[in-house]
């Protein structure tokens, strides 16, 4: 039952994760995903290595670009200090619906801030509609080629620091290749590949950690 896949995964959190515990519904939808039907959610091997990256920049804003179902959502937000907040961009309109249901299941909608659009016509606004200046950190995790003009409007858009953060996933499967040549080769990053599995699979894949050096 369930029309679509999220809202399978939904009901099956709802069903099964204790409400207001973020580590249950993370580990029900890892166990839906693992063993029921895959989904594109950035899963628990990689979400470790997300986990390590939040916990070493206690970033006071983050940004996250395709939030879909919201796991990689909530294992951000649950590790977030006091105060921080989380802004994810999600340009479809039912994956959106479904994470706002399980980031309430979760307990974490208050750290959160939820925006439904294009991320190229929403990134432009963010500072003026949040009233901040520049993100600590920036999870990539929407369309493959959106990773590059994206990273540039950030960069146009006056919103990255020196000492900013990018997390790029799905580097290596699906591929962002254009991304890797520019924030390998760009004076303006330094980069690190780290190689990783993709979600649920025995399939190579991996995250770049880039830093934006101003
Ligand atoms: C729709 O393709 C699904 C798929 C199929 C094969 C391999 C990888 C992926 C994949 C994996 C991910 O973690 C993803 N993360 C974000 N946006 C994606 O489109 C995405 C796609
Ligand atoms: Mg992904």
């Amino acid at each position: 039952s369930g029309k679509s896949r999220p809202m399978r995964i939904l009901q099956y959190v709802q069903n099964t994760a204790v409400q207001g515990d973020a580590n249950s519904v993370i580990s029900a939808v890892d166990s839906y995903c693992a063993n029921v039907e895959w989904a594109m959610n950035v899963g628990d091997k990689k979400g470790e290595i997300l986990d390590a990256v939040v916990l070493d920049v206690r970033p006071r804003w983050v940004l996250e670009l395709g939030t879909y179902c919201g796991y990689s959502t909530m294992r951000i937000a649950r590790l977030l200090p006091p105060g921080a907040r989380l802004i994810t961009l999600e340009m479809n309109h039912h994956y959106a619906q479904v994470a706002k249901q399980i980031l309430g299941h979760a307990g974490l909608d208050s750290q959160v801030d939820l925006l439904v659009g294009a991320s190229s016509a929403l990134i432009p606004q963010l500072k003026k509609k949040f009233d901040m200046d520049k993100f600590d950190l920036v999870f990539i995790d929407h369309w493959k080629t959106s990773y590059l003009p994206d990273t540039k409007l950030l960069e146009e858009c006056d919103l990255l620091a020196s000492g900013t953060v990018l997390l790029a996933d799905n580097v290596t499967c699906p591929g962002a290749p254009e991304y890797l040549h520019y924030v390998r080769n760009s004076p303006r990053y330094k980069s690190l590949y780290f190689p990783s599995q993709l979600e649920y699979l025995r399939v190579e894949d991996g995250m770049e950690k880039s830093v934006f050096l101003g």
